[in-house]
């Protein structure tokens, strides 16, 4: 019986033995975790067989104080300060030094050749050249010319405060004082009771500076108070996307884009049903860059407007015409008012040339009004057109 005994306990521990064999064999050969595979350089953290035990390393202690802990939630990033653009009123005098600096040339040869001692018919042909070469056009350049001629005449002796005057009024009288020039941003009330904003579609060829002439004129209605959402419209060139957000984050305006390449008429369609959403007071769309001889892409700005229709009458759809174009500015202003009916003309760098007469002629040729002026390229330099400052300028 003692034997028997003896032998189950011999045969229980040396089923426990190969047991534990079998385990630590396991364990060894088991593919490695994830942790270890990423840590593959770890110390052993328990002293091995054989080792000597090391002292513990004296490590600072650290109390509950100590630890900080990580922030609930990160910080959110400061948002962007806005800028406080300068209002619009006033700004065309703001502006009259560098309009005189690149005008004058025309008032002071026209006041020089008129105080002639004698007005001989060699010197008006030289006023009327002078007219031409400003750009102002041959129809007007006539009609000042003879108005000119005959008040001159009527009043006999001539003094130079006379004669600035006479000018004064007959450059005046071909410029349309009484015209109306606001930009029509006041918005209405959908079929469906809803309240709309106003959509203003700004429309020119390449370069003309359509871009930054929305994001001048965002910022003219933001110093005016309106909140304003803008459609990037240009889908050819991504950059004119970035560009025309980069405006409107400064003045806290949002900008719809869509893919490059994409429909233009579908983001604009997005970008006014954004400002309904937003209950903007108004959306301004900036259209691709288009060359007035490309048909394929006249005919698109047709649907881009009768697309946005869709939401709504467009209040004002804005021609961008370069100055320094000149003749060709008239070519171009033609072909855009026979694909979308223009409302009005912002005349841009018109600091960068003598040829200021180019309002006169395109606001004949169209018969629509210049409604804004560009002045240079700072954020500020987009000023509401008025006559008189304009006049005041070349006569400076
Ligand atoms: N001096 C001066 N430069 C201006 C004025 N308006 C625009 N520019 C410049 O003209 C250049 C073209 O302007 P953009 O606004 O990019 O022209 P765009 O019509 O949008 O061009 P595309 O997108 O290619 O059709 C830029 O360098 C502007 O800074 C202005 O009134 N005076």
């Amino acid at each position: 019986m003692d034997i028997l005994i003896l032998v189950v306990i011999i045969a229980v521990v040396a089923v426990a033995a190969i047991g534990g064999f079998v385990v630590s064999s396991r364990r060894k050969q088991a593919p490695p975790t994830e942790e270890r595979r990423a840590a593959p350089a770890a110390p052993p953290v328990e002293p091995q067989v054989g080792e000597e035990a090391a002292a513990p390393a004296e490590e600072e202690r650290r109390t509950v104080e100590d630890v900080t802990l990580p922030a609930a939630t990160a910080p959110a990033p400061p948002a962007p300060e806005l800028e406080v653009p300068e209002p619009a009123a006033g700004r065309m005098i703001r502006l009259r030094a560098r309009l005189a600096r690149s005008q004058n040339t025309l008032g002071r040869g026209l006041l020089t050749l008129l105080s002639r001692e004698r007005l001989d018919d060699e010197t008006w042909e030289e006023i009327e050249d002078t007219l031409l070469t400003a750009d102002v056009g041959v129809g007007p350049t006539q009609e000042l010319v003879e108005r000119l001629r005959e008040r001159v005449r009527v009043l006999g002796t001539r003094t130079p405060d006379e004669l600035r005057a006479l000018l004064r009024e007959e450059l005046l009288a071909q410029l349309g004082p009484g015209t109306d020039r606001t930009v029509h941003t006041e918005g209405g009330v959908s079929e469906e009771g809803e309240e709309r904003p106003a959509v203003v579609l700004i429309v020119g060829v390449n370069g003309a500076g359509k871009t930054t002439t929305t994001g001048k004129l965002a910022r003219v209605l933001v110093a005016d108070g309106n909140s304003v959402v803008l459609g990037a419209a240009d889908t050819f060139r991504a950059a004119a996307a970035d560009q025309l957000q980069t405006w409107g984050e400064r003045v806290g305006a949002r900008t719809v884009r869509g893919p490059e390449g994409g429909d233009p008429a579908s983001v604009a369609f997005d970008a006014v049903k954004e400002g309904i959403t937003q209950a903007a007071d108004v959306v301004l769309v900036d259209t691709a860059g288009r060359l007035h001889t490309k048909t394929g892409l006249m005919d698109e700005l047709g649907k881009v407007k009768r697309v946005v229709e869709k939401h709504g009458p467009v209040n004002e759809v804005l021609l961008v015409l370069d100055a320094t174009t000149g003749q060709n500015g008239l070519v171009q202003a033609r072909v855009f008012a026979e694909v979308v009916d223009i409302t009005g003309i912002a005349l841009t760098k018109l600091d960068g040339t003598a040829k200021g007469g180019i309002v006169v002629a395109v606001q004949r040729e169209l018969g629509v009004p210049v409604k804004l002026v560009g002045l240079g390229e700072g954020p500020d330099d987009l000023a509401p057109f008025e006559p008189e400052a304009f006049v005041d300028a070349l006569l400076a």
